[in-house]
Order: C-alpha cells, then structure tokens, then sequence
C-alpha cells in the first residue's frame, strides 16, 4: 500500500538543483493524495518561470515510481508562489516581493528595450511584474509601450493621491517621462533629479507585484546612489553589448553595485546585440562586433551570464511601434527573451534562498 510517509520520503530524495536543497525540506510539497495507485501532490516553484519546471517534475514522478511503486500513476500539479527576501520595514514598494534594476554603464546599449522585454517576458510566465522607468533625462519607455499620450490617473489611498500604472500587455507601467516636462527636466541638477525621483517611487501605487523592473539612466552617478538609498533592490542586472568600449563602461556599473557601502547583488549580465540576424535568415548569426565579451566579463566577476540578446530589425522597429519584440510574433527574439526572463527569474529565486537581504543603504 502507497503510503503518504513513502511519498514524501520518496520527495526528499528530489533535489532543487538550484538551491541545492530537496523538495520537503523546502517545504515546495503539497497536497499530498493517495487513492490506491494513485498519487497526487502540489510543487510550489519559486518562480513561474522556473527554466527546470520540466525537470523537477520528470524527476518527482521517476522518484515515486523508484521508491515507492513502480506501478503508480504519478500526477503533479506545478504551481508557483515568488519567494522574496525583504526584511525592511516596507515604508517603500511594500507590496513587491522583488526589484530589479536594470543597469549599464553606457547609454544606447539597449537598456530601456531589455527593461520592457523582460518586464513583459516575467508576465507571460504567469508572474505579476511593473515596470517603472527612472530615466528622467532620456525616458524612452512611453514610446516603446505606446503610451507616450496618455495621463496617469490618481487614486485615493487612506487620503493620500497615489499614481495608477498604467497597464499594457499585462504589465503595470509608469515612467517619469509621463509626469515632467522633459524640458524643464533637461536643466534638472543632481538633487532635484533625486528628489523628484524620491517623491515618484513613493507615489506610485504599484499594489502586489512579484517583480518590479527598474530601467536606470545610463551611467554611474547621483540617481544611481539614490535609488539604493531609497529602494531595497533585490539585484541588478548589467546590459552591455559586444564592443569593448560598452563592456569598460559595464565594468563600471558592476564596480559601482560591488562596492561595500552599496553592496547590490548583481543578477547577471545580459549581451544585447550580441550578433546579427536577417530576417530572411534566421537561424544565421553573425557575430559583426566579435564574441564571447560578456560572456567572459561574467566569468572574470563570477557572475552568472543571463543570455545572448540578437540584434534584429524587428526588435528596434517594434520599439518605435510601441509593440515589444516579447509579444512579437518573431521567434528568434521570442526565444531569447524568454530564456533572459527564466534566467534572471532563476538568479532571482538562487539570490532569496542565500543571500542576505538588501538594505537600504546611506551614502554620504
Ligand atoms: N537587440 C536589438 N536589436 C535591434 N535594435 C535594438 C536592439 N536593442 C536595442 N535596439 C535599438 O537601439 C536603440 C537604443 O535602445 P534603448 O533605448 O533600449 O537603449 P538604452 O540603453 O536604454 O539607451 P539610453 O540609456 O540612452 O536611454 C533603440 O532604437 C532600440 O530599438
């Protein structure tokens, strides 16, 4: 007789491979149910979208069918529920279980266009994700989500006016090229740039998110010191594209989350443009502005490397249309940045289980 004991025992033989830890004593099992050769139970994954889904489930059912009966019909349920590692006080963002600043040190390497496809590709794994695009001085998010003409609308909460996002293609969005005159902003100096960007995190009324992408200015400087003074960032991912100027100026921006009164864990980094497909041609890549430099300034900081994004047409004519290269009907680009979301997902679910959470930090 199947037995719930055998079951479970049978469980904590599974490994999550990333967390290096067995499925019940990550308490990811549930729902256990036994009806004769029947077995039934629940795996709650960090992450939607979780890249070894698949995997975990093959090896759950060989394990029951290994251990317990090599008769039973194995039946899993894969659900998920975002882990998140904050432990501050919630003042800021409380409802999101996960902030993502996307970074480079350069600008025009593609930051603000890996921002929204990763936003939109963490959606359409089943997470809830918003976007909020920091670039007071060159905000190009409005543009590539269409949005350019609308007007946020305000809300009451507890007698406080609070921004609504504005929702598209299932993400919640806002940027700070919605509410300023980019004019005027263009004279903004370093602390106004600041305060005003202060005063915009805490007024936009995001709700429960399980990620929140950043898009940052490019660059090193004051909004950069602002926002991990302000925000508990759970990890930075660094863009940066194959020529050797681009990937000086990364090493910048990983220097600068390094440092130890900053001390932001870094996701990953991402190669956009990393080589060039025709359309006409799409299993052809050519590597125009040479190969493998990201991939070897991850190995050299011993970060993770999160993938390989193609410089296609596509990606730069969907965002002048304000149609994201995610919900394109492109393969090669889908593709891409579907492994970029699973794999900054996964660094995300990897960074919770062991490291310390982030705090806000004061610079002086
Ligand atoms: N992989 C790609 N293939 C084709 N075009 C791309 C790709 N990535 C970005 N682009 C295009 O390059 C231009 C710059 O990209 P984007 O605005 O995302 O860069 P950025 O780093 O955010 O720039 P900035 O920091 O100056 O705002 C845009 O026109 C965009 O559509």
């Amino acid at each position: 007789m199947i037995t719930k004991d055998a079951v479970l025992a049978a469980l904590g033989q599974v490994e999550e491979p990333d967390l290096g830890k067995d499925l019940v004593t990550l308490n990811m099992v549930r729902d256990v149910e036994i009806d004769g050769k029947n077995v039934s139970f629940t795996v709650v994954l960090t992450t939607p979208a979780c890249p070894l889904k698949e995997m975990i489930e093959k090896a759950c059912i060989n394990a029951i069918r290994i251990l317990v009966d090599k008769e039973a019909v194995v039946k899993v349920k894969m659900t998920s529920n975002v882990n998140s590692n904050r432990k501050d006080a919630r003042s800021v963002l409380p409802g999101v279980k996960n902030i993502i600043m996307v970074a480079s040190g350069k600008g025009g390497v593609g930051k603000s266009t890996i921002s929204v496809n990763l936003a939109l590709g963490l959606a359409q794994e089943g997470a809830s994700v918003g976007l909020l695009d920091a670039d007071i001085h060159g905000p190009s998010i409005p543009i590539m989500l269409g949005m350019r003409d609308e007007r946020p609308k305000m809300t009451d909460m507890n007698g406080k006016g609070m921004i609504v996002p504005i929702e598209r293609y299932g993400v919640k969005a806002m940027s700070m090229g919605l509410l300023i005159d980019e004019k005027q902003a263009v004279i903004w100096r370093g602390p106004q740039v600041s305060s005003a960007l202060k005063q915009f995190i805490s007024d936009v009324h995001w709700g429960e998110l399980d990620y929140l992408v950043i898009d940052l200015p490019p660059g090193t400087g004051d909004v950069h010191l602002t926002m991990v003074q302000t925000i508990p960032v759970t990890g930075a991912v660094i863009v940066s594209t194959p020529q050797k100027v681009a990937a000086a100026d990364a090493r910048k921006a990983i220097m600068m989350f390094k440092q130890p009164q900053i001390n932001v864990p870094i996701l990953g980094i991402v190669e956009n443009m990393a080589y060039f497909t025709p359309r006409e041609l799409p299993e052809n890549k050519y590597y125009i502005f040479g190969q493998g430099g990201a991939r070897q300034m991850a190995d050299q900081f011993e970060l993770p490397f999160l993938g390989e994004i193609p410089l296609v047409q596509s990606i730069r004519e969907g965002g002048d249309k304000g149609i994201p290269a995610v919900i394109d009907d492109e393969q090669v680009t889908k593709k891409a940045f579907a492994e970029l979301a699973q794999n900054v997902a996964r660094n995300i679910a990897i960074r919770n289980a062991s490291l310390e959470p982030t705090k806000v930090v004061q610079v002086n």
